[in-house]
């Protein structure tokens, strides 16, 4: 099981796909590990090298006492970077990992060839729903949370249909240990990026859900307007879009990553 230490916090990650092809870095979502980007890794792996790793608090990585920042987040992703020698790469994220392919675009541009930040927001209020939901993961567990969250995640359509994956998500999020759990949540209620994130340079994809209740499509088109030229596209979907829509998230992605596709887009 590959790991780099950073500053004493272990780092899980994977590299897969074409030697020789350019880096793209995938960063998870709160309460999921790397294997949440399953759907999109046959079709990524054929064109990208590509790194997934689990954000500290989750999975295989360590779970240091928090609470974290997302800037932590962030620099986690350079160290890997750094141990990888990777100089630049695409980075997407979905979520909490949007939020750190923000930062890394503010404040690490020169790393960051093209942005995709997915299902997520700058500013994710407010802070009372937060604390509430780290108070009740510290007195109850994981398995006080899952179902509502579940919901949040996916369409009842969805759920329906695709039972087995969503089963998949589940077990993710019902493994992932609470105090890594709760430190994460905490460095998504404490950010607010929404200035911030004009200083981004880099040509960014906003992907948002139409039915995303978690982080609403407004927070990604809201994102979107204030990044120079920056793609926005909305999937029939709510939260976890590249499990939902996973076909059209993947298309999408590879088309913006490969240099094609302009504008606003629905579908
Ligand atoms: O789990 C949720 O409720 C939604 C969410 C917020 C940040 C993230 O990564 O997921």
């Amino acid at each position: 099981m590959p790991t780099i230490d950073n500053e004493g916090v272990r780092l899980h990650y994977q590299v897969e796909g074409k030697e020789d092809a350019p880096w793209l870095v995938l960063s998870n979502s709160l309460g999921t590990t790397l294997a949440m980007w399953e759907p999109q890794m046959p079709d990524l792996a054929q064109r990208f090298r590509v790194l997934r790793y689990d954000t500290r608090g989750h999975g295989a990585s360590g779970v240091p006492t928090g609470p974290y920042s997302v800037a932590q987040l962030g620099r986690d992703v350079i160290a890997l970077m750094d141990a990888l020698h990777i100089e630049r790469a695409h980075f997407c994220g979905l979520s909490m990992g949007g939020m750190t392919g923000m930062w890394l675009g503010i404040h690490a541009a020169p790393r960051i060839e093209r942005l995709a930040l997915c299902n997520t927001s700058a500013l994710i209020g407010p802070a009372e729903v937060w604390n509430t939901r780290i108070a009740k993961v510290d007195s109850e567990g994981m398995a006080a949370i899952v179902p509502a969250v579940i919901d949040r995640w996916f369409t009842p359509a969805f759920q329906q249909r695709a039972p087995q994956q969503v089963a998949q998500v589940r077990e993710m999020l019902a493994q992932t240990q609470a105090s890594g759990y709760t430190a994460n949540c905490a460095a998504v209620r404490d950010m607010d990026q929404r200035e911030e994130v004009a200083r981004i340079q880099a040509p960014t994809l906003v992907i948002a859900g139409t039915h995303d209740q978690a982080t609403p499509a407004k927070d990604g088109k809201l994102v979107a307007d204030r990044i120079a030229g920056a793609r926005y596209v909305e999937l029939d979907a709510a939260h976890l879009s590249n499990w939902e829509q996973a076909d059209k998230f993947t298309a999408t992605l590879v088309d913006f990553l490969t240099g094609k596709g302009q504008g606003v887009a629905h579908g």
